[in-house]
């Protein structure tokens, strides 16, 4: 191995251009430190870079200012915090920071330097991978002249069912010093040609997202019933460990050995070995590894810790959020033990509303309460007056289908609720300035919903920031500078983890997340996808659209029972995180 962050640097400092944008307001829980971005260790061009990029960047976050030195020392980080705090910005700050890993070979008298690749990221989707390669790529260009790109990060997704031959030939001739990608096509990668990645070499692994990428059993109470379930549900994991799991087992094989050693040791040896390791960091020669999340619940911690042997337990960083504080519910109707911590949500300018539609209309949820004042002030949202939307001189521009999905979709049967898709449509209408976010369900057709939204007239988009122009250029954006005609960016549940897309005002929910049960993930599914707007300051709107009829559920003899209906599911979504439904005013 050899240092080279000055390496890494020298392409990142030269001579950064100036842009100007505008600095968004705060809430408490994004403020910034009074910490320099200097005093956490980066390096002066990186920097330099960082402020050119990114102008409103100027401290770092609470929880940067604590993680960002431990990455750059090559502990093993745990990081826990609020959607919106700057978490995988922050990793991604680090990782560029690091020194780049390499190996001098000798050969007919000559010396050659062969360089790896440094820092491995796992996303859980490719749009999150294109979204941190976005941010690498603005410090880049932001050098005079601007470093080959390939260098310094690239992307290894699948995009759209192709093979990976093309990004694994870059990947061959130019291993970059940030490899972002899907476990799964790294996992492709590793079958075809391990040598590839240069897994040995590795500095760093990062899962962002690890909740959703890391699957868990809950524990219940083994005096229970639903033990059975839970032994079942075990067993399945254990036959199916899931994608990331069997590479972090390939990759941190070593430490898995290490650990299984060190369970019996006394604890004076891991004292002394806890010392040694703070005294000299890198001693451990394996890659350090981090792990994020906005939600994080106790099985997985349990797992991470107790089961998997990852983790380098003496040399481990633990960061947990510090707002909101920690409010605890018990599960409603159950007889579970579980309880959910009310964490995770971002941003105290969001306000959520939930509407119930049926053949009569469309109505705000019962409870829901007045939007106040200082909320709306917060989000700085024009809502607009419908009265003047339909005597509005300037016309809309007129939106057209895609030929290609009109002749698929037309005269075919939705697999959506009409009621639903209308709400959505005019909510959309009525108070969105700009930008807006949709959250299908993870298996409803995205192509589908968009076709039927630009039938009411809506300027709807498949979220794509591979290909699709409108959701890349809203991500490159992000100065609020709005839009002639407001977008509605259509995705799903899968795809919108961790996106920040900084127009966004409001997000569209379309049934309950990840339902039709309220589980811990159901409540974690609505953090994430609320968590998409109020980031950094910024206010925002969540609307969750539901059927108002109650669900009814056949039992074994056939017979209907269980009438639970979906109002109530996200009333008790809303209760356990302690939010309080506001209504939407345009249909009060
Ligand atoms: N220190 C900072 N000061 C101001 N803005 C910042 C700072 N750090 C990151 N940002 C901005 O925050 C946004 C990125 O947030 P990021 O996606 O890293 O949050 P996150 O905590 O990972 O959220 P999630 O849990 O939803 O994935 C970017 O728009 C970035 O410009």
């Amino acid at each position: 191995m050899s240092r080279s962050a000055e390496a890494l640097a020298e392409v990142l400092g030269q001579a950064p251009q100036v842009t100007k944008t505008t600095t968004p307001p705060r809430t408490a829980s994004t403020a910034p430190t009074k910490v320099a971005f200097e005093d956490l260790g980066l390096h002066s061009p990186i920097l330099a870079s960082l402020r050119a990029a990114f102008p409103n960047v100027k401290h770092p976050t609470e929880t940067q200012a604590k993680f960002i030195p431990a990455i750059l020392s090559g502990k093993d980080v745990l990081l826990k915090d609020e959607t919106g705090s700057g978490k995988s910005f922050g990793i991604v700050l680090a990782l560029l920071n690091k020194p780049r890993m390499s190996s001098q070979e000798k050969g007919g008298g000559k010396r050659s330097v062969t360089r790896h690749i440094t820092s491995l990221v796992l996303v859980p989707h490719r749009d999150l991978a294109h979204q941190l390669f976005h941010w690498i790529q603005r410090m880049v260009s932001m050098t005079q002249p601007p470093p080959d790109i390939s260098s310094v990060a690239q992307v290894l997704v699948r995009d759209g069912g192709t093979h990976l031959t093309q990004g694994l030939e870059t990947l061959r001739q130019t291993p970059p010093h940030v490899l972002i990608s899907t476990p799964q096509a790294i996992f492709d990668v590793y079958k075809e040609d391990p040598e590839a990645l240069q897994l040995p070499h590795l500095s760093s692994v990062v899962v962002d997202e690890v909740d959703y990428l890391i699957e868990t059993v809950p524990r219940k109470d083994p005096a229970r019933s639903f033990r059975k379930a839970t032994v079942k549900a075990q067993r399945k994991l254990l036959a199916h460990p899931g994608v990331t799991r069997q590479l972090l087992d390939v990759i941190f094989a070593k430490r898995k050995e290490i650990n299984e050693r060190r369970k019996d040791e006394p604890g004076a040896v891991q004292y002394r070995r806890r010392t040694e390791i703070a005294e000299n960091p890198y001693t451990d020669g394996l890659p350090q590894l981090i792990l994020s999340s906005a939600t994080l619940r106790s099985h997985l911690n349990n797992y991470l810790f107790e089961e998997s042997g990852w983790l380098n337990k003496d040399n481990l960083l633990k960061v947990k959020g510090t707002k909101p504080q920690p409010v605890l519910h018990e599960k409603q109707g159950s007889t579970a033990t579980e309880l959910y911590p009310l964490d995770g949500l971002g941003g105290t300018g969001i306000s959520h509303s939930v509407l119930l539609v049926s053949e009569d209309g469309i109505e705000n949820i019962a409870g829901a309460v007045a939007p106040s004042s200082s909320v709306f002030e917060a989000q700085n949202l024009q809502s607009i007056d419908p009265q003047a939307l339909f005597t509005s001189s300037t016309e809309p521009e007129p939106v057209e289908n895609d030929p290609e999905l009109a002749a698929k979709y037309e005269g075919t049967s939705t697999p959506f609720n009409p009621n639903a898709m209308e709400a959505i449509a005019t909510a959309f209408a009525l108070d969105v300035p700009s930008v807006a976010l949709l959250a299908l369900p993870s298996t409803s057709p995205v192509q589908r919903a968009v076709y039927e939204l630009r039938e009411m007239g809506i300027n709807a988009h498949a979220l794509d920031l591979l290909t699709g122009e409108k959701g890349r250029s809203h991500l490159m954006r992000g100065d609020g500078s709005g839009e002639e005609n407001p977008t509605l960016l259509v995705s799903t549940l899968a795809t919108t983890r961790g996106l920040d897309l900084p127009e966004l005002t409001h997000v569209f929910i379309l049934g309950i997340p990840d339902g039709p049960k309220v589980t811990g993930k159901t409540v974690d599914a609505y953090v994430h996808l609320a968590g998409r707007v109020g980031r950094f300051g910024r206010g925002g709107k969540v609307i969750t659209v539901v059927e108002k009829e109650a669900d009814v559920e056949e039992g074994e003899a056939g017979e209907r029972r269980g009438v639970v209906s979906q109002g109530s599911k996200m009333q008790r979504i809303l209760k356990t995180l302690n939010l309080q439904p506001v209504s939407f005013v345009h249909f009060d």
